[in-house]
């Protein structure tokens, strides 16, 4: 089997582990590189993770490297198609996503730097957060083309979304359908409206009070899981996300997934990274999609553009 591409995960915590692993077991790629500043803790788990190829038969090889906040150890990130980012704290409970800014600016611009002398042409993807607004920062740390630069939230946001659809109704989570965009925090916009079981609309299937149930459980996503872990954040379904992202890229798929992107006029929305449908390809970003929504829908996404356009605004100066 032709295996090509190289990948890195910058951050190997749960969520770059898991993203790691899953990337190596799709056993598509020549490499995956796994970084972290602790001393040790990429390499070990990358080691981990390459001798469980023999069980799970993938032949991907993971490198674990340690990395300096002084770009010592960068050099093993050269030559990558898309580069990952997930180092910074997650979030304890009580905290909200927003909590996290100025500590995770510190760790994503030194990062982001670093990328852009040691893997120029490749396309980033921005898991930390607050995410919308890490995105932004990544950009301009990096100073790559907008479209080279997107964030993950609106893969995992949609994925809570149907899973709490599935478990609502008793359905195979392959039957149902949904779409979640706007930011990765309050303004978040679950849409009803694009939301299918076996074909029909939400609506005939569920009462408005259910829906708005779901709605609200989907925005509180991360929360839900943080409560419950008490020590950290969600990583198996985040890294899924991530995941299937870099995939689409390194393969130059051309598939469209909801994710946090430049928008510049579409739905009559400009300068802003936002949660939107776009079309994911060698370059990143190929084509942001105008999805279909209700009026309260769209009304909805253009008071998330403004919540993060401040916010994003602000991020140059942490
Ligand atoms: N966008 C999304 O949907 C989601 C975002 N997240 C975010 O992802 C981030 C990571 O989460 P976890 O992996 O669970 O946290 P974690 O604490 O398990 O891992 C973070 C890792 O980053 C490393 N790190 C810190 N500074 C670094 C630097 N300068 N260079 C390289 N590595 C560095 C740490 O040593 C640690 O291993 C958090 O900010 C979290 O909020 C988590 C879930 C979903
Ligand atoms: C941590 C986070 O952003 C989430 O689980 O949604």
């Amino acid at each position: 089997m032709a295996r090509s591409g190289k990948v890195t995960v910058v951050g190997a915590g749960f969520y770059g582990s898991t993203t790691a692993l899953r990337l190596a077991e799709y056993d598509i790629l020549d490499e995956v590189v796994l970084t972290d500043v602790v001393e040790g803790k990429a390499e070990g788990l990358a080691l981990d993770m390459n001798q469980s190829r023999p069980i799970e038969g993938f032949e991907t090889r993971v490198t674990g490297a340690t990395t300096g906040t002084d770009g010592s150890g960068y050099e093993v990130i050269a030559g990558s198609d898309v580069v990952v980012i997930t180092a910074g704290l997650p979030r304890k409970p009580g905290m909200s996503r927003m909590d996290l800014i100025e500590t995770n600016a510190k760790i994503v611009r030194g990062v982001a730097e670093n990328v852009a002398r040691h893997a120029p042409e490749a396309v980033v993807v921005v898991v930390s957060n607050p995410l919308d607004e890490m995105t932004a920062l990544a950009q301009l740390a990096t100073g790559f083309p907008k479209n080279r630069v997107l964030g993950q939230a609106g893969m995992l946001d949609t994925a809570r979304f149907t899973n709490n659809v599935a478990e609502e109704l008793g359905v195979p989570v392959g039957s149902v359908k949904t779409l979640t965009l706007g930011s990765h925090g309050d303004t978040m916009v679950p849409v009803p409206s694009r939301c299918t079981v076996d074909g029909k609309p939400l609506t005939d299937v569920l009462s408005q009070e259910r829906i708005d149930h779901l709605v609200e459980r989907t925005r509180n996503g991360g929360a839900e899981v943080v409560a419950l872990l008490k020590t950290g954040s969600a990583y198996y379904a985040p890294s899924a996300a991530a995941a299937r992202m870099a995939r689409a890229i390194v393969e130059d798929a051309g598939v469209v997934m909801p994710v946090c992107a430049w928008v510049d006029g579409e739905h009559g929305i400009s300068g802003v990274y936002l949660g939107v449908e776009a079309e994911l390809g060698r370059q990143g970003v190929t084509r942001v999609v105008e999805s279909e929504l209700s009026e309260a829908e769209l009304a909805a996404l253009e008071e998330a553009a403004e919540a993060v356009r401040a916010k994003q605004a602000d991020v140059k100066d942490l």
